[in-house]
């Protein structure tokens, strides 16, 4: 357990996960989270388990050491340069998991020397099991310990260059809306041919899931695991192929270079 104050400032859809995910964890107790936005009201559920909600960004930041920030990128530069006085480099760890903004701009916002780290994690960090790539700049070695562990309570962490967050955010962070696509249209096609919807969810998840444990656990390649399932002139290979010639991987990896351009070309 770490007994560091950790400020979420803007507690959206990422920021309120993560803070679930610190309590879910126990590395943080309630009482050393504050968590910031300007309209409070959607942030009940983490009051009521004891987490501080402000929405005094300034009074968050002076009184904590971690500064995760998971504002919008519309806003974030704006918003930090009004609280640049908050900031003391020789205290204040920021943590960015803000898309497209890079470590030397939050630098020059918050002040030269700052330690500044960029965490890309998607939203199942609310139930430990993110996927978060880290890149840091000026953090000490007790520094980047604290944080690796940090995140390590909160799923699987990489550390990686910079120049490849971009990449981690599609692959990672929006990779989990792919995800979940994929599995809604396992339901649509298992209630086609017949069952109801929350068993085909159930059906559907569970076997995405044993499908990813495979590729984790036993650090396999997809292709050797579909060899396995594929009999000859079997049904798996006819859907398979099926799904090939309507696009099913042409139209992914289109989606992850869209997504990739989106951020590096706006
Ligand atoms: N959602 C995701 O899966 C992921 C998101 N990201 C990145 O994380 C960041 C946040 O994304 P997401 O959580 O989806 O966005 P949200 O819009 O849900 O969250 C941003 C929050 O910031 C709050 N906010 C805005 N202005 C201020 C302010 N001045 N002070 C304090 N809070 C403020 C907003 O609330 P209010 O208007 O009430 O102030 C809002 O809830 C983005 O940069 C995104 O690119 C990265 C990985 C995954
Ligand atoms: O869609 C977005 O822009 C953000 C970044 C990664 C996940 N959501």
């Amino acid at each position: 357990m770490s007994t560091k104050k950790i400020a979420i400032i803007g507690g959206g859809n990422l920021g309120s996960a993560i803070a679930q995910g610190l309590l879910k964890s126990g590395f943080t107790q309630a009482q050393d989270i504050i968590i910031t936005k300007r309209n409070t009201g959607t942030l009940s559920h983490l009051q009521e388990l004891g987490v501080t909600i402000e929405k005094d960004n300034a009074k968050a930041i002076t009184q904590s050491e971690i500064i995760l920030v998971a504002l919008k990128p519309y806003n974030v530069k704006e918003v930090l340069q009004g609280l640049k006085s908050a900031f003391d480099p020789k205290r204040h760890v920021l943590i960015s998991v803000v898309t497209g903004v890079s470590m030397n701009e939050l630098e020059q916002i918050v002040g030269e020397g700052m330690a500044v780290v960029r965490a890309m994690p998607n939203t199942a960090i609310a139930i430990q099991e993110s996927m978060t790539c880290i890149c840091h700049k000026n953090v000490s070695e007790e520094q980047v310990t604290w944080i690796m562990k940090m995140f390590d309570q909160l799923g699987a962490t990489v550390s990686i260059d910079e120049k490849l967050m971009d990449a981690a955010t599609v692959l990672g962070a929006c990779g989990i809306a792919y995800a979940l696509r994929f599995i809604r249209a396992n339901i649509q096609g298992g209630i086609e041919i017949g069952f109801d919807v929350r068993t085909a969810n159930l059906i559907a998840a569970q076997t995405v899931k044993g499908a990813a444990e495979l590729l984790i656990r036993e650090k396999r390649h997809p292709e050797e695991e579909i060899d396995k399932v594929t009999t000859p002139k079997g049904c798996t290979i006819a859907g398979l192929n099926e799904m090939e010639h309507q696009g099913f991987s042409s139209s992914l990896i289109k989606g992850i270079t869209v997504s990739y351009n989106k951020i590096v070309k706006g």
